[in-house]
């Protein structure tokens, strides 16, 4: 069963002369329990990608499906709640609020809500991302790669059908960076959870299971089983690093 599946889906931002296609009738179904990680050159689509499936922006055309349900026509509102509910983020930068302590920013989803917070449920999520002596810091008193773990135990403590990854550990050094991909390789693997990444890094995207690969707004190669030099290899030949 696919948690996420795109038909079709075109893009365009602007109109007439100015008009640029971000993305051309892009066709594909993500299995649900999947690490993907979506590559391509610089302006290939990548972000306009991971915008459209999350539900973050709307398709110019062609229909996209969370868990079954269909995004195209649904309200600002709807779309609000969807991703309150049923979609978990991680960016960069981790966004995360300087003011709240790491369980307060944990559990901010699920108060933004109004979901009860499961006591249990948020020392498990701790424990897992490996913050349990960390409840009371701020985000200040912590490295960028227990940041990065806040957001991960932030993305995951509503119970997403999906996590969505702009650039993970394009902030962090190579060896907090590999911390960060094993844990989110983790979560796929021990919570069934279904993650997908967008990646400039070759390495983080050996992490995944299926490397999707975008050039010009559409998804030229589909990669199983990667490795960094196999997938480094695919990128040269896309002209990404000329
Ligand atoms: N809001 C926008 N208005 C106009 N054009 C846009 C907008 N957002 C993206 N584009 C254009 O759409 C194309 C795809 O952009 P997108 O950001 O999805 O690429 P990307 O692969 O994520 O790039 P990068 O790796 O540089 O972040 C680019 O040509 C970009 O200039």
């Amino acid at each position: 069963m696919d948690v996420v599946r795109l038909d079709a889906v075109s893009k365009v931002y602007g109109k007439g002369q100015g008009a640029v296609a971000a993305l051309r009738e892009v066709s594909v179904g993500i299995p649900r329990g999947s690490f993907t990680a979506v590559m391509g050159p610089s302006g290939s689509g990548k972000s306009t990608f991971l915008h459209c499936a999350a539900g973050l922006d709307v398709p110019s055309s062609g229909s996209v499906r969370l868990g079954g349900t269909k995004l195209s026509g649904m309200g600002e509102d709807e779309l609000t709640e969807l991703r309150r509910k049923r979609v978990g983020f991680v960016f960069q930068a981790f966004n995360l609020v300087p003011a709240l302590d790491v369980v307060e920013n944990v559990t901010l989803p699920l108060r933004l809500a109004g979901a009860r917070v499961d006591r249990g449920r948020l020392e498990e999520i701790l424990r897992r991302v490996g913050l349990e002596g960390r409840a009371g810091h701020r985000p200040a008193q912590l490295s960028g790669g227990q940041q990065q773990r806040v957001a991960i135990a932030r993305a995951l403590v509503t119970r997403p059908e999906v996590v969505f990854g702009d650039e993970p550990t394009g902030a962090l050094d190579t060896m907090t960076a590999r911390d960060v991909l094993r844990l989110l390789r983790e979560v796929v693997q021990s919570m069934g959870q279904s993650v997908v990444m967008v990646t400039h890094d070759p390495l983080a995207a050996a992490y995944a299971d299926t490397v999707l690969f975008l050039a010009d707004g559409r998804i030229v190669d589909a990669m199983t089983g990667p490795t960094p030099e196999k997938v480094a290899e695919r990128m040269t030949r896309l002209g990404a690093w000329t």
